[in-house]
C-alpha cells in the first residue's frame, strides 16, 4: 500500500501519470462486478495498454501484483484513488456560468473525481441568485466574500476568451492557486500559480487525420 512517504518521495512520469485514471476506471468496474483479483495480463487484454507497461506503471505507486492471482482488485482502487488525489476534495468556483460553465456544474462526475464545485461566478446580474445543480451562482462582485466563507483553491475558467486574462488576474487577487483554463487563450500568470489547458477540441485534428488516413 502506498503511504504518505511514498507519494512524496515518487516522481512519476507524466505519461505514467495519465494511464493511472484509465486503470482506476477499469479496476472500478470489476469492484462493481465483485471481482477479487486482476492480472496486469488481464488489464492489458481489456484496456489495450501493453501488461509490462501497467506493471512498471503500477510499480511506481508502491503496489505489486501476486503471483498467479494478480493484484487485489479493493486495494488497487484505493491505492489509486489515494495517489491520484481523488479522495482529497479539493474546492472549486467556476468563473463564467455560460454554456460551458453551467454544463460543468451539472457535471456530478467532478466530485467523483475529488472536485467539490461549490460556486459559480458570472458578471451577468441576472445569473446571480440562482442555482445549477444545487450550486449557487453570484455575481463576479460577491467573489471575494464568498472566498472568505468557502475557501477555494482552484478556479476553473469558462469566460469568453477575451475576457480570460482579465478574469485570471482577478482569480489570483482572490486567493484561486490552481486555474483550470477551459478558454482557449495561453493566460500568464505568476510561476506559484498551476495552470492546467484543456479543449475537447484540441484532440479533433488528431481524431479527423486518423479518419483520413483510415480511408485511404
Ligand atoms: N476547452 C473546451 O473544450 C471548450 C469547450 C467550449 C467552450 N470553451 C471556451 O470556454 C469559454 C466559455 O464558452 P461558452 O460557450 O460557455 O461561452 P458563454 O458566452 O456561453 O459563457 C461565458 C460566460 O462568462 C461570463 N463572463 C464574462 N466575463 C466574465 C468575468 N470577467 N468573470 C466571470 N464571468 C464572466 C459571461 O457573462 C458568460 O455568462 C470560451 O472561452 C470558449 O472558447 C472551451
Amino acid at each position: 500500500m502506498a503511504n504518505e512517504n511514498t507519494k512524496i518521495n515518487i516522481k512519476l512520469p507524466e505519461p505514467s501519470l495519465r494511464r493511472l485514471p484509465w486503470y482506476l476506471a477499469y479496476v472500478k468496474l470489476l469492484k462493481d462486478k465483485g471481482e477479487e483479483y486482476v492480472s496486469s495480463t488481464q488489464i492489458a487484454k481489456d484496456i489495450n495498454v501493453d501488461a509490462s507497461q501497467i506493471a512498471k506503471d503500477l510499480s511506481f505507486i508502491n503496489i505489486s501484483g501476486k503471483t498467479r492471482v494478480g493484484y487485489e482488485v479493493n486495494s488497487l482502487v484505493e491505492v489509486l484513488e489515494n495517489f491520484l488525489g481523488f479522495t482529497n476534495v479539493h474546492k472549486a468556483f467556476i468563473f463564467g456560468v455560460g454554456s460551458l460553465g453551467a454544463a460543468l456544474l451539472q457535471d456530478s462526475g467532478l466530485a467523483q473525481y475529488g472536485m467539490n464545485v461549490v460556486a459559480g461566478f458570472d458578471v451577468k446580474k441576472e445569473l446571480a441568485g440562482t442555482m445549477i445543480n444545487g450550486i449557487p451562482v453570484y455575481h463576479i462582485s460577491e467573489f471575494e466574500q464568498k472566498q472568505k466563507e468557502l475557501g477555494a483553491n482552484i478556479g476553473i475558467l469558462t469566460v469568453p476568451v477575451e475576457r480570460a486574462q482579465e478574469a485570471t488576474e482577478n482569480m489570483i487577487a482572490g486567493g484561486i492557486k490552481a486555474i483550470w483554463n477551459f478558454t482557449p487563450f495561453r493566460i500568464r500568470v505568476p510561476k506559484h500559480i498551476v495552470v492546467q489547458n484543456t479543449s475537447i477540441y484540441a484532440h479533433l485534428a488528431v481524431m479527423f487525420n486518423r479518419l483520413n488516413n483510415l480511408k485511404k
